[in-house]
């Protein structure tokens, strides 16, 4: 291998062709040839050692040019520095000082990668393509450093320099030579030791070369055994994929297998319930024809026992008359005898005078005979006994069907009295209620507060209950801030009074209790007139015509007592209808909602009987109290197709639910008619409040006027003047009211209350109004309250 070395070395100098030889220079030749004048000597270089890819890769293309016997010109100079830098390079890499061999290695080892990843894609001329070395680079400074000119330079100079000619070639050749042996030398330990680590370099290589073939093995175990995996992998996945298609499919299975089950399931179970009911209705069925069957039999036993009794009774009674005549006869029979006897005693008598030796015989005769007659008559006492038992039991029966007949018939009579009484009662308790009615005020008033309700500001007005526990019949509002003269702040309490408070937790029914009393004025044939008053959003609609509002319940409760009172003889007929006041134009809620407005209703007054009609209007016969709901629907829906976007008609008209209760007693032959009036009114704000215009103003303004014409109306009845003028005519509502305000009929007004601060201005305006209603009393002396 060295040997390889070194001819590998050797052959890639070129042989200085022009040189003398001489024995010295004859073993130096190829380095003399090879270490170019201008190689700097090793220690001096500062070369950059090769690189190993250079050092791995590239001997073969690398290799100079064998010797040739061309003279050596600056062409080929310059060509052969150009290539001797990869030797020199290598030499000067070896004696370079390096650090460390580790480095080294590490190097060789980067190399050895370098040449077998690049060793293909080089290109095949390194020499003319490769950058110049560092080598070549060093060369100038050396050539500039006056070294004496070579042989070869020798040979280029001009023909006039023949004199010096010998004296430089002698000095030339000899430092020459002397300095080619010290560079050979210089140059052969260098080759050594480049041999030496490129040996040690080959073995590592070959080493490294083991160790990549070793990694390649591994490799290759470790790409297929990664190909095993993949393929292990890719079975895995199709078997998860099996696995997962055959857990859907059985999931499918098991989901149609238990819809099936539960579909089985329930088809069993209404087998199952189908059985049971069909067994129960059988059962049932047979059940009832056991008891009608039992029920048959005890009836025919009954009647069988009562004839069998009837016929004992009818025996017995035959028996007694029969045993009686027997007596009779026997009786007559015996009086007979006792008659024959008695005419043989007087014969015998008369013969005893004459026949006193027969006295004895007849004496003996007399006695068997009176012993006889002793036991005849005992004989016909007990007979006697016989019959009076006879007769005493047929008596017993008679008598106790005659105390029955005699107490059903007292019975009847107490009865007839008791119903007697019972109309009487009646009469006198329709009268003492009316009474107590009119004890209580033929106008009341109640105030309802509402409860907050979702979407109501938080800000809620002060309004206290003080009798809350007791009376519940005073409310207490504090009023908005005042500021005085001197900048006081200050709040005004203002309290009120009514005949009934109810606060925000009273529910329909709590208020409804307390006017149950006038709904059944209504039905004892007295007018009744029910108002809720109040600005909009307060509760109106919310008391009348919820599902558990005041007309609802007033249907109920009339109906209820209309049924009960059938059995004192009283038969009710009940109509219902519904108007609307709009802008002073009456509607009917239970008509066409596209007539509203158009069709002309008059009201007509018959003021002999009291009666108010109006004309055109749809009546509804109340037979059953769940027609009432199905009327406030038919008003609620021909109200909302009436309203506009801009205008909730239920807001901005008066609704008036008119209930005709005609009764008839058809055993005292009374007859009473009352009305119940229940009047949602409209939104009672103020004027300058509302802020409207065009026809919201015309609506307001009419609003306004019917509700101040209320008050009006309401005000002239307060005074009780006979015959003195009550203004119903100045408005439509007042009017279609005449009947059931003033007089004898009852009105009771609702105060609708809203709990918020912002409302707290109307809430005033709306107990003022409602305490001066109050203060009016019709008919009966009430308490004033100052305002
Ligand atoms: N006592 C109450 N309890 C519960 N909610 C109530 C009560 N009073 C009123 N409300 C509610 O307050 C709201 C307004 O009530 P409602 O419509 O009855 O007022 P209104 O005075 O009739 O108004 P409008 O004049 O517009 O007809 C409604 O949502 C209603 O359900």
């Amino acid at each position: 291998m060295d040997r390889n070395n070194e001819n590998s070395f050797t052959s890639g100098i070129r042989p200085p062709s022009q040189i003398p030889t001489s024995n010295q220079l004859f073993e130096m030749s190829a380095a003399a040839t090879n270490a170019r004048s201008s190689m700097p000597p090793p220690q001096a270089s500062g070369l950059k050692r090769k690189t190993l890819a250079e050092c791995g890769g590239e001997p073969a293309r690398s290799a100079p040019a064998p010797p040739s016997s061309r003279p050596v010109n600056s062409y080929v100079r310059a060509t052969s520095i150009a290539g001797v830098p990869r030797e020199t390079s290598f030499s000067s890499s070896v004696s370079a000082s390096r650090p460390s061999s580790v480095a080294s290695t590490r190097n060789v080892s980067n190399s050895s990668y370098s040449s077998s990843v690049g060793s293909g894609t080089r290109p095949p001329s390194s020499q003319s393509c490769r950058p110049q070395s560092a080598m070549s680079r060093l060369q100038k400074p050396t050539f500039s450093s006056g070294r004496p000119a070579t042989s070869l330079e020798v040979h280029e100079e001009e023909p006039g320099t023949t004199q010096n000619k010998g004296q430089r070639k002698a000095w030339d050749t000899d430092s020459r030579l002397n300095e080619m042996e010290a560079m050979y030398s210089h140059m052969k330990e260098s080759w050594h030791g480049a041999t030496s680590e490129s040996n040690s370099l080959r073995e590592s290589m070959a080493g490294y070369k083991i160790r990549i073939a070793k990694l390649e093995a591994i490799r290759a175990q470790l790409t297929s055994s990664n190909a095993a995996l993949q393929n292990d992998l890719d079975a895995t996945k199709v078997q998860l994929a099996t696995s997962s298609e055959a857990l859907d499919d059985a999931k499918r299975y098991q989901g149609i297998r238990l819809d099936d089950m539960q579909r089985q399931h329930r088809r069993e179970l209404d087998d199952v319930r189908h059985d049971a009911e069909t067994d129960q209705r059988r059962l049932v069925r047979e059940h009832t024809e056991k008891l009608s069957d039992l029920e048959r039999n005890l009836k025919i036993a009954l009647e069988d026992e009562k004839s069998r009794h009837q016929r004992e009774v009818q025996a017995l009674t035959n028996e007694g008359v029969s045993t009686q005549q027997e007596k009779d006869e026997e009786l007559e029979k015996q009086a007979k005898a006792l008659q024959t006897l008695e005419d043989d005693i007087r014969i015998c008598r008369s013969n005893a005078l004459k026949e006193q030796d027969l006295n004895h015989e007849l004496r003996t005769k007399i006695s068997q005979l009176t012993s006889n007659i002793v036991n005849l008559e005992n004989s016909v006492q007990r007979l006697e006994g016989h019959i009076h038992f006879l007769e005493s039991d047929n008596k017993s029966q008679s008598q106790a069907f005659a105390d029955l007949e005699a107490r059903m018939q007292n019975a009847l009579r107490s009865a007839a009295e008791a119903n007697d009484k019972l109309r009487t009662e009646e009469t006198l308790r329709r009268k003492l209620h009316n009474q107590v009615q009119e004890l209580k005020g033929n106008i009341r008033v109640f105030c309802r507060v509402r409860p907050l309700i979702e979407g109501d500001a938080a800000d809620t007005a002060r309004i206290a209950y003080p009798d809350d526990e007791t009376d519940s019949k005073e409310v207490e509002v504090m009023g908005p801030e005042e500021k005085s003269s001197l900048g006081n702040v200050t709040t005004r309490k203002h309290p009120f009074a009514f005949d009934r408070v109810f606060g925000p937790k009273s529910k329909n029914q709590d208020v409804f209790d307390e006017i149950s009393q006038l709904v059944q004025s209504a039905l004892d044939g007295y007018n009744v007139c029910i108002f809720c008053y109040g600005q909009t959003g307060s509760g109106k609609t919310f008391t009348m015509s919820a599902s558990d509002g005041m007309i609802p319940l007033a249907v109920n409760q009339i109906y209820d007592t209309a049924k009960s009172l059938e059995e004192k003889g009283w038969k009710y007929n009940m109509e219902g209808s519904f108007i609307e006041v709009y802008n002073e134009v009456l509607n009917d809620l239970l008509g066409k909602a596209d007539e509203f407005d158009k069709k002309k209703h008059e009201i007509k007054h018959d003021m002999q009987k009291g009666k108010t009609t109006i004309t055109d209007v749809t009546t509804v016969k109340l037979d059953s109290p769940g027609k009432v709901d199905s009327i406030l629907r038919r008003a609620a829906a021909n109200r909302s197709v009436a309203s506009t976007k801009a205008n909730e008609r239920s807001s901005r008209s008066h609704s008036v639910f008119i209930l005709k209760l005609i009764g008839e007693n058809c055993i005292t032959g009374e007859k009473s008619e009352g009305t119940l009036n229940l009047v949602d009114l409209a939104g009672s704000e103020r004027l300058a409040h509302s802020g409207a215009t065009g026809e919201r103003l015309k609506e307001t303004q009419s609003i306004n006027k019917s509700l101040s014409c209320l008050g009006d109306v309401i005000g002239a009845l307060g005074q009780g003047k006979e015959g003195g003028h009550v203004p119903y005519r100045n408005s439509k509502l007042t009017y279609l009211l005449q009947n059931s305000l003033g007089g004898n009929s009852k009105t009771l007004m609702f105060v609708m209350i809203s709990p918020l601060q912002a409302h707290l201005s109307e809430t005033l305006t709306s107990l003022k109004f409602a305490t001066k209603v109050h203060n009016t009393h019709i008919g009966t002396a009430k308490k004033q309250t100052k305002i």
